[in-house]
């Protein structure tokens, strides 16, 4: 106030009452008793860290509604707290109030009660195998993605009881870091858990646009200027695309718990909190068990696609995971369902990935174009080991059984033919679908899709009998499989049509079904219509 007043004088019993903590407008009462490493500001500057560069430090989203994942999708939150409840994961709460008439204040109530776990939280204890042990600075980096935020997020977790300690990373990268977590069961006996954590940093991110853009998911799009909103996005997609991959039976993390860019999942390691190796770094000695694998590996492909409506997207010996003979599939964020238009692009990515690294392996591996088929068709079982029967059928009936250089020429042309990007382009080439039956029809790599499960399908349900009699007859319209796919006996999953013993009486059948396709499509319904019935087929799930 005045010039003249000592800066620092010793205190003396005259001095004038200090009140023990002050108090700003809009900004509440100090924090002094609240850990610095939980403590957080309004206004002043949080630590330095690359991730979160402009980021206002505030954690109005973090409290607010503090329902985990409830609160991230409005259209599918019925879904997410029926999960939630299902699973169980929704512990007592100790916090559960909002921010309402002194909204900083109470948030900073919570921090304060948050605080008391600031030492569950102990990252120096890094639990990586030797052969993916980064160096030092690798570590630090990785540990500044604990912003002030990622930290609350994880106390709040702890707080709820989704994990009860948090430890160092299992794997940091460029996009996210992975930390082991313990969380304790009734009896308290240890249950490891594993938290994925997103980075972001803008860079890194760019190039997720194509992933999301197109997706009817994510209809409202994404901010691309606001780097938290879209992390915060694709840890969702994470947790969604997870969801369905672990319901559906594929061995996979179950998703437990999501908040903001966080994402809790079940563990899979040994119970001390050593993770599986990636597919990449699993030590298999035995030639059968590759062979096995892979048979395996394209049948998880298939149930992805045709039950999950999923295209990894990302799908490499970098995001399997090995154990005792079974693939766990991870890190799905960048998943897209079949209607996204470039997912049958994704899918021949994918299918390449894991062709070459299992030839690498020494597999003798079937054509891209043939599984690319499997994993479309339409008429094939989606369940085990059915699945894996029916690709031993596709090896019996490759032409040139294993020739290296006609497989070779074969992935050649495959992997430069022409994906349509949008809906409108497929429905221009089927406008011509006769044309190209006459010989290019086959090479049409969405044939599968389109003439069988989409139009067809959703022209007339009444209808649905005949069709279904003519399942697999259809492929021949375009890339589908070997016409002998009517052999496989997949009256576990669903009724088959009409079975044909004699090769002359399916190819007279084939022949006339065909006809009568055509001459349906000549009645052609309106496009509005159409896409309607495309992107429900699609999103149908089995
Ligand atoms: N549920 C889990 N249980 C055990 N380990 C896991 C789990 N999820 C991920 N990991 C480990 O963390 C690693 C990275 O996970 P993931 O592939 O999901 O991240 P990412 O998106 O690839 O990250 P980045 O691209 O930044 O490397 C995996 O290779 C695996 O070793
Ligand atoms: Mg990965």
């Amino acid at each position: 106030m005045s010039a003249e007043q000592p800066a620092a004088a010793a205190p003396s019993p005259a001095d004038p009452h200090q009140p023990t903590h002050s108090y700003t407008p809009n900004q509440g009462y100090d924090r002094d008793t609240v850990p610095p490493e939980v403590r957080m500001h309004r206004g002043a500057p949080a630590d330095p860290s690359p991730n979160d560069e402009n980021e206002e430090d505030d954690y109005d989203d973090i409290f607010d509604g503090n329902e985990s994942a409830e609160e991230w999708d409005p259209e599918s939150g019925d879904l997410t707290k029926n999960y939630n409840r299902q699973r169980g994961m929704n512990a007592p709460r100790s916090n559960t109030q909002k921010p309402s008439a002194n909204t900083f204040a109470s948030v900073d109530d919570q921090v304060s009660a948050l605080s008391k776990h600031a030492a569950k939280i102990r990252l120096d204890d890094v639990k990586q195998g030797e052969d993916r042990e980064k160096d030092k600075a690798d570590r630090a980096t990785s540990d500044q993605v604990l912003d002030q935020r990622t930290r609350m997020i994880l106390l709040q977790m702890i707080n709820r009881g989704v994990v009860s300690e948090v430890h160092g990373a299992i794997s940091t990268g460029k996009e996210a870091n992975v930390y082991g977590a313990v969380s304790h069961d009734d009896q308290g006996e240890a249950i490891q858990r594993a938290i994925k954590v997103y980075k972001t940093s803008i860079l890194v991110f760019k190039d997720r646009e194509r992933y999301i853009t197109g997706e009817h998911r994510f209809k409202g799009g994404f901010d691309k200027g606001n780097n938290r909103k879209m992390v915060k996005l694709w840890a969702e997609k994470e947790y969604r695309n997870l969801r369905r991959i672990y319901s559906a039976g594929i061995p996979s993390p179950e998703p437990l718990s999501l908040k903001l860019h966080v994402l809790a999942m079940s563990f899979l390691g040994d119970r001390k909190g050593w993770a599986y190796p990636r597919l990449r770094d699993a030590t298999i000695e035995d030639q059968d068990e590759w062979r096995m694998l892979y048979i395996q590996l394209l049948g998880l492909m298939r149930k992805m696609f045709q039950v999950c409506r999923l295209v990894h997207a990302d799908l490499s010996e970098y995001n399997i995971l090995y154990h005792k003979q079974t693939l766990y599939i991870i890190d799905v964020s960048q998943s897209v369902e079949p209607d996204h238009p470039r997912s049958l692009e994704f899918l021949r990515m994918d299918i390449k990935n894991v062709g070459d690294f299992f030839r690498r392996k020494g597999v003798d591996t079937l054509t891209d174009r043939m599984i690319y088929d499997f994993i479309t068709a339409a008429d094939l079982p989606t369940d085990e080991p059915a699945m894996g029967e029916a690709l031993e059928k596709l090896y019996e009936s490759r032409p040139d059984e294993g020739d290296e250089d006609a497989m070779q020429v074969d992935n050649e042309v495959f992997r430069n033919q022409y994906i349509p990007q949008t809906l409108e382009q497929v429905y221009d080439v089927e406008k011509d679908g006769q044309k190209l039956e006459k010989g290019g029809g086959k090479d049409l790599v969405y044939s599968n899709l389109l003439a069988d499960s989409v139009v067809d399908k959703g022209q007339d349900e009444g209808q649905k009998q005949e069709d279904d009699s003519a399942e697999g007859t259809e492929s021949d319209d375009g890339a589908a499989l070997d016409s002998d796919d009517s052999d496989f006996d997949d009256s576990t999953s669903r009724p088959r049509g009409k079975r044909f013993e004699d090769k002359d009486e399916k190819k007279q059948h084939k022949q006339a079904v065909k006809e009568a396709k055509r001459e349906k499509r000549k009645e052609k319904m309106p496009k509005h219509l159409k896409k309607k019935i495309v992107s429900s087929t699609s999103r149908k799930k089995k």
